[in-house]
Order: C-alpha cells, then sequence, then structure tokens
C-alpha cells in the first residue's frame, strides 16, 4: 500500500499541471489500472480496523468516500481497497446528462481548495446501476452508499419524481441511500431545504420506502445530505423533519457559495461550490447544531475540510459518528485515511 501512497506523492506536481477535471480522471483511471494489475488488492487486510456501527451497518472504519468522485459508480472496488470504511459514490441522476460546460472545476493550492461547477455530470441511473452489480466491495463487506439526485432539466416542482425513481432504482443495491438536496449546481435544488420542500419531499420517499422494504423484505437506511450555508433556524427546521419522516441519518456538509476564506485568490471568484477547508468551520457548525437539535443517537456524517487527522477529530467532537473525505485526497493523497481511521481510535 505504501508503494501507491507514495506514487501518489510523486505524480502530484505533475497531476497539479493539467487542468483539475483531466488530472481527476486520470488519477481515477490509474488507481483502476493497478487495482486490475493486483498492484493495490488484498492489502485492506493489513490496515488496522476500528469498527463502528451506524444505522445498524458494521463500517470497518468511520473513514467513507464522499460522494462526487466516482460518479458512475464505476471505481468502487479500486477505491474501497484504499482503505475507507465505506464508500458513497453518485450523485446519479435518473437520465444520463453532460453537466456544465468545461472549464468546471478550479484548483486553489493557495487555500488546498477546489471549486467545482460539474453540474451532476453522470451516465444516469441504469448505467450506474450496471457498475454497482458489477463490484465486489459489498460482497467483501464494504458498506456502499447511493446519492441520488435530480436531472437539471427536470422541474424543480417536480424534484420528487427524480427522487422517487432514484430511490427505486438504487434500493437494492444500497446499504444506505443519501438523496442529495444540497448542491449549488442545480438550479434551485438546495430550495429542497426548506421546510414545505423538504416535507413535500420526504413524504412521498417514506412512503415510497415503505412498499419498497416490504417488496425486498429489507429496510435501506436513508440520510440527506445539506448545504454547509444555512442558519441556525433553517438547520432546525431540517432537523425536526428528518425523524419525523423517518429519515436515519444526516451528512454535514455539501460545498459552500460562501468566498471568505479565498477572497483574492486565483480562480477564488468562479462560480460552483468550494470545497476543503474552507468547509471545515462551516461544516463544524452544522454538524454541533445538529447534534443538540437531534441528541445524542441520531446518525450524523462529517464532511466538508478534512485534511488532517486534527479536522478528522474535530468533525467527532462536533458530534459526527463518522467522516468522509473528498478534497483531503485530492491535496493529500490516499494517506489520508489511514492517517484518520489511527488518529480516531484514540
Ligand atoms: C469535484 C467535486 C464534485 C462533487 N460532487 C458531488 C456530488 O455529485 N454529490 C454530492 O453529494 N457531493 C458532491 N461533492 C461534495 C463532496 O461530497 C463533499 O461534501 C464536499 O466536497 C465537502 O468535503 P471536502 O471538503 O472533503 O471535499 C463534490 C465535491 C467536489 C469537490
Amino acid at each position: 500500500m505504501s508503494f501507491l501512497f507514495n506514487t501518489y506523492s510523486l505524480a502530484r506536481p505533475a497531476l497539479f499541471s493539467l487542468d483539475a477535471e483531466t488530472a481527476h480522471d486520470i488519477t481515477l483511471r490509474s488507481l483502476q489500472k493497478a487495482y486490475d494489475c493486483s498492484l493495490t488488492r488484498g492489502l485492506m487486510a493489513s490496515q488496522p480496523e476500528h469498527t463502528t456501527t451506524l444505522m445498524g451497518l458494521r463500517l470497518r472504519n468511520p473513514v467513507g468516500l464522499a460522494a462526487g468522485l466516482d460518479k458512475n459508480g464505476a471505481h468502487i472496488d479500486a477505491l474501497g481497497n484504499l482503505g475507507f470504511g465505506f464508500v458513497e459514490v453518485g450523485t446519479v441522476t435518473p437520465l444520463a446528462q453532460p453537466g456544465n460546460p468545461k472549464p468546471r472545476m478550479f484548483r486553489l493550492p493557495e487555500a488546498k481548495a477546489l471549486i467545482n461547477r460539474l453540474g451532476f455530470n453522470n451516465q444516469g441511473l441504469a448505467t450506474f446501476i450496471a457498475n454497482v452489480q458489477k463490484s465486489q466491495w459489498r460482497q467483501h463487506g464494504g458498506i456502499l452508499g447511493l446519492n441520488i439526485g435530480k436531472n437539471a432539466a427536470t422541474p424543480i416542482e417536480r424534484a420528487v419524481d427524480d427522487y422517487l425513481l432514484g430511490l427505486e432504482g438504487v434500493y437494492a443495491h444500497a446499504d444506505y441511500i443519501t438523496v442529495n438536496i444540497s448542491s449549488p449546481n442545480t438550479q434551485n435544488l438546495r430550495t429542497l431545504q426548506g421546510q414545505d420542500e423538504l416535507t413535500q419531499l420526504l413524504l412521498p420517499l417514506q412512503e415510497k420506502r415503505k412498499a419498497l422494504a416490504d417488496q425486498h423484505g429489507r429496510k435501506v437506511p436513508m440520510v440527506v445530505k445539506i448545504a454547509p450555508d444555512l442558519n441556525t433556524e433553517q438547520i432546525d427546521v431540517i432537523a425536526s423533519l428528518l425523524p419525523r419522516y423517518e429519515v436515519d441519518g444526516v451528512i454535514a456538509t455539501n460545498t459552500t457559495l460562501s468566498r471568505d476564506a479565498v477572497q483574492g485568490l486565483p480562480h477564488g471568484q468562479e462560480a460552483g461550490g468550494l470545497s476543503g477547508p474552507p468547509v471545515h468551520a462551516l461544516s463544524l457548525e452544522v454538524i454541533a447544531r445538529l447534534r443538540q437539535q437531534l441528541g445524542a443517537a441520531y446518525p450524523i456524517i462529517g464532511v466538508g475540510g478534512i485534511l488532517s487527522s486534527r479536522q478528522a477529530k474535530e468533525k467527532i467532537s462536533a458530534g459526527a459518528n463518522a467522516i468522509q473525505l473528498y478534497t483531503g485526497l485530492i491535496y493529500r493523497g490516499p494517506a489520508l485515511i489511514n492517517e484518520c481511521v489511527q488518529a480516531l481510535k484514540h
């Protein structure tokens, strides 16, 4: 495994000389090749475990991959094998869609941050499910989250139709399902976090889940992923609705629209969602408030700006039960995963 980790450190300067999305695609393809050639296979066994139970799921460790890195679920085994306790893929929309015009992903190295406005570029539900079915990750005890969203062309008033299609499509293949209502790159998506909109979304999802649980003989946990750009009142509304509609957990948070931390930096004013360290404090506040409102037992997954074990621990101290990584992997490479697992043991 250290071979792979050193390779990333060596390759990083070359990757960072490329456009961010190109570098991302090359990295994923290389990781998949290394996995296919068995270079990285079977090494999980040597990694220390830190078993955590979340929503009735047994996680090998509480460090997960955040959604968006593998939008089509095409690299689950290769990514899982890096040492994650759980892997979340997507966001998938019912139909394939190209996303926004390129360039649409930018590195801000001075802040170790990214701005993206990808806009749910993905190959659609049918391809996503076919990819997920090919993966061995779940058979080997890995926990898989499938993250669903809406197509850009679906009017926001009909968003629920897309989420119902997503829920039904992924149900049989997921350990948990994430309802993503917090991407800033799909017009009006975040309005679904409002009281009336969220109620109108969660009620039909609740009914559909009951039917699916009967049909499949299995109750699949469902979580909602929220933004860091919410005030206290908005967080409290969400916290009151989640248990009412039997949502099993919450992921806090997605990327931010705030630019306070990147004023004056190259690319700092690009449109899209900002990720990395500038999100850390914002997401900590959301997590802490959710924990206060939801009580000690409610599952919270903390994400946003974890670039070291220190931030991982702060997420847990604020109230998260598990964490997810994305931008930290771009700046630190896969060594960050084990660093976080180790730190959370103590
Ligand atoms: C390039 C990129 C694409 C993303 N795509 C998605 C997505 O499709 N669905 C989603 O729920 N979150 C998506 N996210 C948000 C991440 O999952 C995560 O919530 C956010 O980046 C904060 O964590 P980080 O600072 O560790 O990256 C994306 C983030 C980035 C940087």
